[in-house]
């Protein structure tokens, strides 16, 4: 008990799980929602004008701790995090070493439970060393809680090995992600296969070496009974053969990044690599199947693939940099800027009826960035609902504030922003985890210590 009691007052409360979406006071006492309606006590915050939304959840974050320092911290990748409006991110296991067995599990705990700044669910790689031949101990990792396995960044070339982890992934119910690339059809690829590689001059990675593994994962995980979670959806053929397996009852799920919504092939020919990323950025056509998958529900999240990099290893000539974007502090508002129209920010409920194709309505958007991504891992503490008794896990925004992205500014460590420059709608102010505040008037806040977080 931490004694605390505060009220946010006349917020625009948007909680998709109870599909709700009004103007509230929302009362905080200790760690927990007191009330959410017309009742102010305590400590009074003006939130008029500023929307509240559960915590948002990223199911793809590179903390690259251990190993990975020099790019990024969990105390730092949590700072960005919490800058962001996240209370949770699930880290990747491609680190060094890599997330392939318990031990590695316990540390990014340890280090979580010490200088995090939102609950952290480490992600089990699904072979050793991400090697793509051994299985790594799922087991002792499910054990300790991990809930999803993923060799992200390493495409599981053997459908003998990916099949072998989804029989043993299926016993535990837990989720198998696999990084969607025929690792030999994309071989030597530095962007997409089109038209700007090929005045580039530059090799390219073929939509279908993303398509091909998709519906093989989709076929393995039909058999199987597996959770299949696809990583970084980035072609419409992806999107359109997991809306047919969701057709046919496969258990899948599916996300989208914000630079894959919004940033096409063309972004490279300045030949910068801030640009360069796994998968690579596509067409304007496959943006335009990627949201309409988004809106109607075949494509679950919208999950950062936040991918830190220091400056000597990114700033390199474009065919030596490494691929990888940040993106926890720019989700929110790059995707509120390009996918809710005005109309929708103006008054609770929007401009009533559904926003055109391929854009959503504000609820449709906290949906996609915090319900559904907590219900995909299954983290009942996040998402929402946010009623009374709940934690006060939340985020307060402000969906009409703009501002330019510096680099310079964020407070992750790497600087690596596809989106210098750009001037977005949408601000986060406050950020809080089961009632601590982890951003205070758009700062971080100093790290919580909390109790490691696992998997329910
Ligand atoms: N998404 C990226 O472009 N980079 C990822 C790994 C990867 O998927 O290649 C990284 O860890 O840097």
């Amino acid at each position: 008990m931490t004694g605390q009691l505060l009220t946010f007052t006349g917020a625009r409360v948007v909680d998709p799980a109870r599909g709700v979406d009004e103007i509230a006071n929302v009362v905080v006492e200790d760690d927990r929602i007191a009330s959410a309606g017309e009742e102010s006590r305590g400590l009074r915050i003006d939130a008029a004008g500023l929307v509240i939304s559960p915590g948002l959840v990223d199911l793809h974050t590179h903390l690259r701790e251990p190993g990975g320092e020099d790019a990024e911290t969990v105390a730092t990748g949590t700072a960005a995090a919490a800058v962001g409006g996240y209370t949770a991110v699930c880290a990747m296991a491609n680190t060094d070493p890599v997330c392939d067995h318990a031990g590695v599990v316990e540390q990014v705990l340890r280090l979580a439970r010490d200088a995090a700044r939102c609950d952290v669910f480490p992600t089990g790689a699904i072979t050793r060393g991400l090697g793509g031949s051994e299985l790594a101990e799922m087991g002792s990792m499910a054990a300790l809680g991990v809930g999803c396995f993923s060799d992200d960044g390493h495409p599981v070339q053997s459908a003998r090995v990916l099949r072998q982890a989804m029989a043993y992934a299926r016993t535990w119910d837990a989720i198998i992600c696999n990084h969607a690339e025929d690792s030999d059809l994309a071989a030597g690829g530095q962007l997409h296969a089109g038209e700007v590689a090929g005045r580039l001059g530059l090799s390219g990675r073929p939509a279908e070496a993303e398509e091909i593994m998709v519906a093989r994962d989709l076929r393995l995980a039909a058999s199987s009974g597996v959770r299949l979670h696809v990583p970084h959806v980035s072609t419409a053929g992806a999107v359109e053969l997991i809306r047919e397996a969701k057709a046919r009852g496969v258990r899948v799920t599916a996300e989208v990044t914000p630079h894959h919504l919004c940033l096409t092939d063309e972004s490279a020919v300045g030949y910068d690599p801030v640009f360069k990323v796994n998968p690579p950025l596509r067409t304007s056509v496959d943006i335009d199947a990627l949201r309409r998958g988004l809106a109607d529900g075949t494509i679950d999240a919208i999950a950062t693939d936040h991918a830190p990099h220091s400056h000597e290893q990114k700033d390199q000539e474009w065919t030596q940099a490494p691929p990888g974007m940040v993106g926890l502090e720019t989700a929110l508002a790059v995707t509120l800027t390009e996918l809710v129209p005005d109309d929708e920010l103006a008054t609770p409920g929007g401009a009533g009826g559904a926003p055109p194709d391929g854009l959503l309505s504000l609820s449709g958007l906290v949906d996609r960035l915090s319900t559904r991504p907590a219900a995909v891992w299954g983290l009942s503490e996040h998402g929402g609902p946010l009623e009374v008794g709940a934690p006060a896990t939340f985020t307060v925004f402000d969906p009409q504030e703009r501002w330019t992205v510096d680099p310079a500014a964020l407070r992750g460590r790497a600087r690596n922003t596809p989106f210098a420059g750009r001037r977005l709608r949408g601000r986060v102010r406050y950020t809080l985890l089961r009632g601590r505040f982890t951003c205070r008037d758009g700062e971080p806040a100093e790290p919580l210590a909390t109790s490691p977080a696992v998997h329910p």
